[in-house]
């Protein structure tokens, strides 16, 4: 099994190396390509960490020799935010790096299945989507944005707050990965109960929990050890599907059916062709009905902004 992090010397991908590197099944190879000069020396680096996993980097305008015969490509090339941005204010110049090295994987590893972690992520899988599809390689169950940090944060603040192990606490979360258009679903975490107030400061706190790292940070990125973590969880999940475990379920941002937008997050079953099963959303509380009507014409609105940046 080979998996690909494009984007590999930046923040996130070399803490997803690292866990990558130390989580892998034995026999597994990584492959790590950024454009940075400093890629080959980030897997020599990691090549000391006595794992059976083999490692190898790439750098430079042309990431096709990190995908050939790559199963699994996660994609944190681009640029983060910094603070007073909005996710949607990077779009400009990660719209491009996404369309290029989506236009290589449809070249070289079509059959791959691709997590894009980059932002605008509500935006940058329609990019990826109408890039595949202009190539004659487009499936919609291989093509997935990540969106497991807002996972493991909802999960993170609701065993804070309830006095609960964070592991055996799992929130789903629709919709897709900006401000309003990110729904945890509280009223279906099993063992708790929440007031209305605390449905409302935590939703509002998960949704904004970006903003929260990007401010901490103070101009120095976003959030990149937090989402390592998640883009290890999410990459393993693939991984483990790929090689036939089953009941492999994550939250992730697909097409569907449309019932929604074109694109949304939903729980999905994994399998070896990637999404076997897009779970229902289940019973919403008022509450979140109401949010999930109120973030529809903003998710719209993003994928469209995708979907026309590759038809100009
Ligand atoms: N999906 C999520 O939940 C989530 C969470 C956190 C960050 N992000 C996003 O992930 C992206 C990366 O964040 P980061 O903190 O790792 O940033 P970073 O700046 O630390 O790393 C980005 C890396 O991308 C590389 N890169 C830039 N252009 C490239 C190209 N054309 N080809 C190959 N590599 C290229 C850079 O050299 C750099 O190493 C950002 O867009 C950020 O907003 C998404
Ligand atoms: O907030 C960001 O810009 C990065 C990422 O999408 C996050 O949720 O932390």
């Amino acid at each position: 099994m080979k998996v690909a992090v494009l984007g590999a010397a930046g923040g996130i991908g070399q803490a997803l190396a690292l866990l990558l590197k130390t989580q892998l099944p034995a026999g597994s190879e990584l492959s790590l390509y950024d454009i940075a000069p400093v890629t080959p020396g980030v897997a020599v680096d990691l090549s000391h960490i006595p794992t059976a996993v083999k490692i190898q980097g790439f750098s430079g305008e042309d990431a096709t020799p990190a995908l050939q015969g790559a199963e699994v490509i996660l994609i944190s090339a681009g640029v983060a935010r910094k603070p007073g941005m909005d996710r949607a204010d990077l779009f400009n110049v990660n719209a491009g790096i996404v369309r290029n090295l989506i236009e290589q994987v449809a070249q070289t590893a079509p059959k791959a299945l691709i997590g894009v972690i980059t932002n605008p992520v509500n935006t940058t899988v329609a990019i990826a989507a109408e890039v595949l599809k202009k190539h004659g390689v487009y499936d919609k169950n291989r093509l997935f944005g990540v969106t497991t940090l807002d996972i493991i944060r909802a999960n993170t603040f609701v065993a804070e707050l309830k006095g609960k192990q964070p592991n055996e606490v799992e929130v789903p979360v629709i919709g897709g990965h900006s401000g309003v258009t990110i729904l945890p679903l509280l009223s279906q975490v099993k063992g708790v109960s929440f007031s209305d107030e605390e449905v409302a400061s935590l939703t509002k706190r998960i949704q904004n929990a970006g903003t929260e790292v990007v401010e901490a940070k103070a101009g120095g990125g976003s959030a990149t050890l937090s989402m390592g973590q998640a883009a290890a969880r999410f990459g393993l999940s693939l991984v483990r599907a790929l090689k036939g475990e089953a009941n492999v379920v994550e939250c992730a941002y697909v097409e569907g059916d449309g019932e929604y937008a074109r694109f949304f997050s939903q729980p999905l079953l994994l399998g070896k062709g990637g999404v076997v099963e897009r779970r229902p959303v289940g019973t919403l509380s008022a509450f979140e009905q109401q949010a999930l009507n109120a973030m529809l014409e903003t998710l719209k609105k993003d994928i469209a902004q995708g979907e026309e940046f590759v038809k100009q």
